[in-house]
């Protein structure tokens, strides 16, 4: 998004307790855990196991997923490429503040374009920011169909859909690759658990 106000007239303000200071309130450090892929691969199923996870483990955790965030912060946000693009720098920026604030959040958007989820990460900054794919076959989710919304893309009724008349372009070097088609549920949760456990403790 183009932006409103020169940097001359915008200042930053320094607070008196710091990122740090909360990381070490918290007991350990933030990050932002970006899961990306189809409709229907399983990425609310994850996320909401692993923010289940992290909470019993005592871990302050939080999930921006992106069917509840376009109910509210991305209400406005169509699918269209420009405002797909818009959603993920939203909420990119709002995974930002979490971080600040000493918290894991985890995000489950499609997030389908490569220079997007790139904007994401340089958003986030290094250290702060691991990218997971979860990836299943387009015939696959199209099978599980959990929300009926592939029948009725194929049907014409949505348009711009995610892998039948919109592109989905695959991480290249997502930092965890979870393929949900080949193994279970439990395992991709237990894989990405120990994996973020391993970045913050
Ligand atoms: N045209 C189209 N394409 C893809 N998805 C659609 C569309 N229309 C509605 N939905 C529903 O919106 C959810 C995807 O929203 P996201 O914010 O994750 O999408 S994106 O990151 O901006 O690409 C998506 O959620 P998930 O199925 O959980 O991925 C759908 O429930
Ligand atoms: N290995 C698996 N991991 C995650 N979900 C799976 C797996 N196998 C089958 N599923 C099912 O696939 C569906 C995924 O839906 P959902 O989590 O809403 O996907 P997304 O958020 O990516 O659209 C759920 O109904 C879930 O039970």
């Amino acid at each position: 998004m183009e932006k409103k106000e020169s940097a001359a007239t915008i200042f930053w303000h320094r607070h008196a307790v710091t990122k740090e200071d909360r990381q070490r309130l918290h007991g350990h450090k933030s990050l932002m855990v970006w899961l990306t892929g189809l409709s229907g691969s399983g990425k609310s199923t994850i996320a909401n196991a692993v923010l289940l996870e992290l909470f019993n483990k005592g871990i302050s955790a939080y999930l921006l997923d992106g069917d509840n965030l376009r109910h509210g912060l991305n209400s406005n946000l169509s699918f269209s490429p420009e405002d797909r693009k818009e959603n993920i720098r939203r909420t990119a920026e709002t995974g930002k503040l979490f971080v600040d604030a000493g918290i894991i959040v985890l995000s489950a958007l499609i997030s389908p374009f490569r220079e997007d989820r790139l904007n994401a990460r340089n958003i986030l900054g290094k250290g702060n920011f691991i990218e997971v794919y979860i990836k299943c076959p387009l015939e696959e989710c199209e099978k599980r169909d959990p929300k009926g919304l592939y029948k009725m893309a194929r049907r014409g009724e949505i348009k711009q859909f995610t892998g039948i008349d919109q592109e989905y372009e695959e991480p290249e070097a997502a930092e965890l690759v979870l393929d949900t088609n080949e193994s279970s549920m439990e395992k991709a949760v237990d894989t990405l658990v120990t994996f973020i456990m391993e970045k913050i403790i």
